[in-house]
């Protein structure tokens, strides 16, 4: 399943797109999470609870959890070097986050059967070793660049066609460049 060309374990992935909410440099309030390629098709990540993602005071927004646990899982899709996008996210929140906590994220495939990819993860606190906080099972579905350039609002498909620098192009739509 892991392609040729996936980064090496213990490698950075990077962020596949400057504007990504999960993963983007250039989104102020974003979770700026820092994905790194593991053995076989799993890998690790780290996100720090920011106040900008609190829901209760001085707790993390169970959303915005989420959206860490959807990150890292997508971050898989790299390593598969398919295309794909999440069709169901079920997650199991087992203790509360509090703002400035790092959760240290790890995640694999489980299974590709046609179109599906089904995936795990898990958020720990207090270090790789700690206690479980979150954790997911996904189905992500492949799908054609056409997905994105079809549905995405234009100005920010054009903007990410347009880009000069060809390995962001492509990453921005995760296409193997
Ligand atoms: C650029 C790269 C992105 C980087 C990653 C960043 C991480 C964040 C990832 C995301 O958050 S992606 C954004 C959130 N997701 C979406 O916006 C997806 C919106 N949904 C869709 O576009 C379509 O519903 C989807 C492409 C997922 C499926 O539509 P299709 O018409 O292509 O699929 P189809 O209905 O043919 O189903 C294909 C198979 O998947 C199954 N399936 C689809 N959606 C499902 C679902 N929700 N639950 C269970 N099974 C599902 C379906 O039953 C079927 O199974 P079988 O092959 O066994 O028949």
């Amino acid at each position: 399943m892991r392609h040729p060309d996936a980064p090496a374990p213990g490698e950075l992935l990077g962020a596949h797109y400057g504007q990504c909410f999960g993963c983007g440099g250039d989104q102020p309030h974003g979770l700026h999470l820092e994905a790194r390629a593991g053995e076989g098709v799993s890998l690790t990540a780290e996100f720090t609870v920011q106040p900008a993602h609190q829901g209760a005071p001085g707790l993390a927004h169970g959303g915005v959890l989420t959206s860490a646990l959807d990150e890292t899982l997508g971050s898989l899709n790299w390593l598969l070097r398919t295309i794909a996008v999440t069709g169901r996210l079920e997650t199991d929140f087992v203790r509360p986050v509090p703002v400035g906590t790092t959760l240290h994220l790890e995640a694999e495939v489980t299974a590709v059967a046609g179109r599906k990819i089904y995936s795990t993860a898990t958020g720990r606190v207090g270090g790789p070793d700690g206690p479980v906080a979150v954790r997911a099972e996904a189905l992500f579905i492949e799908v054609k660049v056409d997905h994105f350039v079809d549905h995405g609002r234009p100005e920010e498909i054009q903007a990410a066609m347009n880009d000069p620098d060809q390995v962001r192009r492509a990453r921005a739509f995760e296409v193997n460049p």
